[in-house]
This record gives structure tokens, sequence and C-alpha cells, in this order.
């Protein structure tokens, strides 16, 4: 297990015990104000090409700069370390917040491991730019530095590599992961596969967060630690009592075989299988912590400019001491979406076919704020980025009748926006 923790700017202050907080202690100012004028694009507004923050929907949501705060571990229990972490910043914080909205006030944006073992990440950013219901709002923590904004580039041009597996080699390995449910030690595994790509400059994040909301304004597009992509799948929303998910399984496109259309995909038995899996998994996790919990029956299509889901959204009332928004999304981590069923076996079976590391490639990422309220999507539809390279990654829900050369064809389909993203 390693942590690393660094704070920026002024170091926040521990909160000592009452009549003995030290002369020397100075919390940090923390302020939230709305933005009278405030409609232009969040992702438009954020200065510097690298250690971008952004969670944005539809023109809504958080962008955030300048790091107060940053923490890097690996270990088991990273989601309660950086809940710990985060409350533990927030103490050495004076917070005036007139805004008092899911988001207002300090936040950490967060990218979680897949693996206990992968590297997670929490960043509290000195500026964050927010808008919720159409009201626009910053928070700025102590006096962030301001620097002239730097123009956004693109990243030149693009060369891509194989990662540990080639199409083909993850054809076969969703041939093997077949074998082992006709075996019946499975009845659904989600195998993923990397791509490499080298860009002529170092990559803007900007370039790819502008490009990926504009092309997917449904999905939620986001930035954490390097990680960028534009995902369709919320694993959970915690705004006050109310909690919901998006859950995604069964993929069309336009001239895949089989479903292609929504309706055949709406029809189609190995999807709706694959579907259902994923939906009880998330209503397997959110019945314990919710007073009332809404489960569609049926899924409807949810269409994408480059192919379709079958989606359901799932909406509860959290009981009154349900956890946050981060420990609810590690306590559903992984769903049936992005591991398989049942659910443990899954992971052994993912461990033994999937040469990829995934990181934080379908893990939870997304930002919590002070009163326990986030959003946290799966980590989908992404490239990591670091410098000239990015290692992009897809992955595929296998289940019986599944055609491996159709997976594999998917896999690509599910890089597209991140490649046309770095391309245009
Ligand atoms: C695993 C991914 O996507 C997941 C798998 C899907 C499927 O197999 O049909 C659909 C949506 C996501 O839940 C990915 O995009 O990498």
């Amino acid at each position: 297990m390693t942590a690393s923790r660094s704070a920026t700017g002024s170091a926040p202050a521990r909160r000592p015990a009452p009549g003995t907080r030290p002369s020397t202690t100075r919390p940090v100012d923390a302020v939230t104000r709305v933005l009278p004028d405030g409609t232009g694009d969040l992702v438009g507004a954020i200065p510097a090409p690298t250690g971008v923050l952004a969670f944005v929907s539809g023109g809504e949501g958080l962008v955030g700069w300048g790091e107060h705060a940053r923490l890097t571990i690996t270990g088991p229990g990273a989601a309660d370390r950086i809940a710990a972490w985060f409350a533990d910043v927030v103490d050495g914080l004076r917070v005036r917040d007139e805004v008092a909205a899911a988001g207002s006030g300090p936040v950490a944006f967060v990218s979680l491991g897949f693996e206990d073992d992968d590297e997670s990440v929490a960043v509290v950013p000195s500026v964050v730019l927010g808008r919720r219901g159409g009201v626009t709002f910053s928070t700025s923590i102590g006096t962030p530095p301001l620097a002239a904004p730097v123009p956004v580039r693109s990243p030149g041009q693009v060369r891509y590599s194989d990662g540990a597996l080639s199409a083909a080699g993850y054809a076969g390995a969703v041939r093997a992961a077949l074998a082992r449910i006709a075996a019946g030690e499975v009845d659904k595994v989600v195998l993923a596969r990397d791509l490499h790509a080298r860009t002529e400059r170092p990559v803007d994040e900007r370039h790819l967060l502008a490009r990926l909301a504009a092309g997917y304004p449904s999905c939620w597009t986001y930035a954490v630690g390097g990680l960028v992509g534009a995902s369709p799948e919320m694993l959970v929303r915690r705004h006050g009592r109310t909690v919901t998910s998006r859950v995604l399984a069964g993929t069309a496109w336009p001239g895949g075989t089989g479903a292609s259309s929504s309706a055949a995909l709406m029809t189609s038995s190995k999807n709706l299988s694959e579907h259902g899996y994923a939906v009880a998994s998330v209503a397997r996790a959110l019945g314990p912590v919710t007073e009332t919990l809404a489960v569609p029956d049926v899924p409807h299509p949810l269409v994408l400019a480059n192919l379709t889901h079958l989606a359901t959204d799932v909406t509860g009332t959290l009981i009154a001491d349900a956890p946050g928004a981060l420990a609810l999304a590690a306590s559903l981590h992984p769903t049936a979406a992005v591991g398989g069923a049942p659910a443990a076996a899954a992971r052994r079976v993912i461990r033994e076919l999937e040469p990829v590391r995934r990181t934080r490639y379908a893990a939870p990422v997304g930002w919590l704020d002070t009163h326990g309220d986030g959003e946290f999507a799966i980590a989908l539809r992404c490239g990591q980025v670091s410098g000239t390279s990015v290692r992009l990654f897809a992955g595929c829900g296998i289940v019986a009748g599944s055609d491996p050369a159709v997976e594999a064809r998917e896999s690509q389909v599910k890089m597209l926006p991140i490649r046309e993203a770095l391309e245009g």
C-alpha cells in the first residue's frame, strides 16, 4: 500500500480541539459565489492544457483547475481513505457558500482504480466553476495565482498501435470466455482491450473535452488525473436523499451485424440478458441503502452518435444514514456492466483472460462535496493522457450467444469517441 499526498497553496490546517487553536493556525477561505452573468461554456473557461478537472453533461456540471490538495493511493479501502482525507482537507478551510447546491463549496474530483492495486487519484482544486439548474457559480480556495489562459492546441497527427491485444487477439479472448460460460463458470464476463496512440504534440486535455462534450452532450464528459472521456453510464448520483443510476449493457451500431437498430436491440434476447445482469447488480447494491427504489422492468434505447445502448434509469430515496456518494460508488463497483455475473467468478475470469491492466478505466470517476452529495460515472470511452501518449480502453459484455468477431468490432466502435476527439 502506498500513499502520497500534497497540498499546494496554503497548507490545509487541521482543526484543533476547541480553545486550543494555536495563534499560528489560519484556516484558508473557500468562497462560493453566484456568477450573475455566467452563461459561457464551462470547458472553454479552463485556462491550462493539463491538470484539468471536469465532470460536465449538457452544458452543466463542474470544471476545476489548480491543486489545493492531491492524494494518490493504492491498496484496499481507497474510497474510505479518500473520503477521510477530503474531510481533513475541508477541516482546514473556512467555507462560505452562498449557493448551497450539490457541488457548491469545496469539492474533490476522484478517479478510483479498477482493482485495489490500481492507483486512485483525488484532487481538491483551488478553482471550481459550476453550473446547476442554470445557475453558474465559482468556488475559490485561498487566492489562486492568476495566469494568462493558454490557447487550446490540437495534438496534431495521431499514430495508433495495438495494446496488449490486437482485434484478432481480443476475438480469441472472447472465444475463451465463451468456453468458460459454456462450462457454467460464469453467466456474463466483460473483457477489455487497450490501444496506444502517439501524438505529434503533447495532448491538450481541453481539446479532447471540448470535442467530447460537443459530440456526446448526453454523456458525462470528464477529466481527472489525465483520464479523459465521455461516459454514457452514471454509476451513482446522490443529491440529498435522491439517488439515481443509469445502467447500460447491450449495444448496437449502424453496420453492426444482428441487432443494428434500436427496435432490434430491444428484442434481442442476447442483449436483454446481458442488460439484465447489470440492472440486477445495481438493484442488489442499492436495495439495502434505499427506502424506495424504482427499477423499470423494460430498458429504453439510449442513442449516441456512434452507437445505441440498452439503458435502465434506476431512482431511489436513500435511508437517513446512507453513505455518501463516493462510498456508494465504491459499493456498486464493479457492476455487471464492467465486471460480470456472478461477480466474483467474473473477476477471476477477467484476471485470467484479459492481459490488460485496467488502471482507472471502468472504475468510478466523478466528484463529491462536503455534504456527501456527488456524481460518479463509470470511466468508459476514455484515454489516459500522458504528454504525447494516450492509452485508450474499451470492453464488451460477453454472454452465451456473443459472436467474437462482432465483439471485437464493438470494442473498436467504443473507441471512436476518443479517437475522433484526438484526431479532430
Ligand atoms: C465496457 C464498456 O461498456 C459497457 C459495456 C456495454 C456492452 O457490452 O454492451 C455497454 C455499456 C457499458 O456498460 C466500455 O465502453 O468499455
